[in-house]
């Protein structure tokens, strides 16, 4: 399975995330300048966390005019999956790949941290390896994280199931109903602010995100 992982001036996370599909997991792994207009050889397009351009105006909304952009909507638009951490959640919302808004922490600060997250559905490809209810361990590392959507848009994201990702007992950041992470309506398409990536390596005391890309692996394997 094919990852290609998003770099857009700024990122900061895209040699974790690699490291964790080609070196932990073996899968074939190539880095995506954000100026390519050809991703057609990709299975899965990872967008990762950081900086994207400085986080001026709002974070993502610059990156989101990249060019490879266009082509991560029509990735996504075809059924494959796309998965945004963190800075990448901030470009799939800002890109319309994905609804609501992040806005500024509750508290005004950059919070770095781990954080307890509930997984609210096990039934997705990307959470087929955690169990309903299930609660982990992830690490935060973001200045704008609030999850916020108008009531009517948040009725539909809860109506639709599409929380994927909760926190659980303390809200570090004032996200409505503890959005931690959503997915489209199809669920190919996954946004979470939370580090998978840097919950990987056992090596690092904690693996729990290691599941995420090996539930997607298994699962696109099933199906080949
Ligand atoms: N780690 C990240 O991706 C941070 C995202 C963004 N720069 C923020 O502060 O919210």
């Amino acid at each position: 399975m094919k990852f290609g992982v998003v770099v857009f001036p700024g990122s900061n996370c895209d040699r974790d995330v690699a490291y964790v599909t080609r070196d932990l997991l073996g899968q074939p792994t190539r880095m995506v300048w954000h100026q390519e207009t050809d991703i057609a050889d990709l299975d899965v397009v990872i967008i990762p966390g950081g900086f994207s351009y400085g986080d001026y105006l709002r974070c993502g909304a610059i990156a989101r005019f990249s060019p490879v952009m266009q082509q991560v909507v029509e990735h996504a638009q075809k059924g494959k999956f796309v998965i945004g951490i963190c800075n990448g959640f901030q470009v799939l919302t800002e890109a319309g790949l994905l609804p609501g808004v992040l806005t500024k922490n509750r508290d005004l600060h950059f919070i770095c941290d781990r954080a307890l997250v509930k997984v609210e559905r096990s039934d997705l490809p990307w959470t087929q390896d955690y169990t309903t209810g299930e609660v982990i361990t992830l690490p935060i590392a973001h200045g704008e994280g609030q999850f916020y959507a108008d009531a009517a848009t948040l009725a539909e994201i809860e109506g639709n199931g599409q929380v994927v990702f909760r926190y659980e007992g303390e809200n570090p950041n004032g996200s409505l109903n503890n959005i931690a992470g959503i997915c489209d309506r199809q669920g190919n398409v996954l946004g979470m602010m939370p580090h998978p990536e840097r919950a990987s390596d056992a090596m690092l005391g904690n693996s729990d995100g290691l599941r995420l890309f090996q539930g997607l692996l298994e699962k696109v394997a099933a199906l080949a």
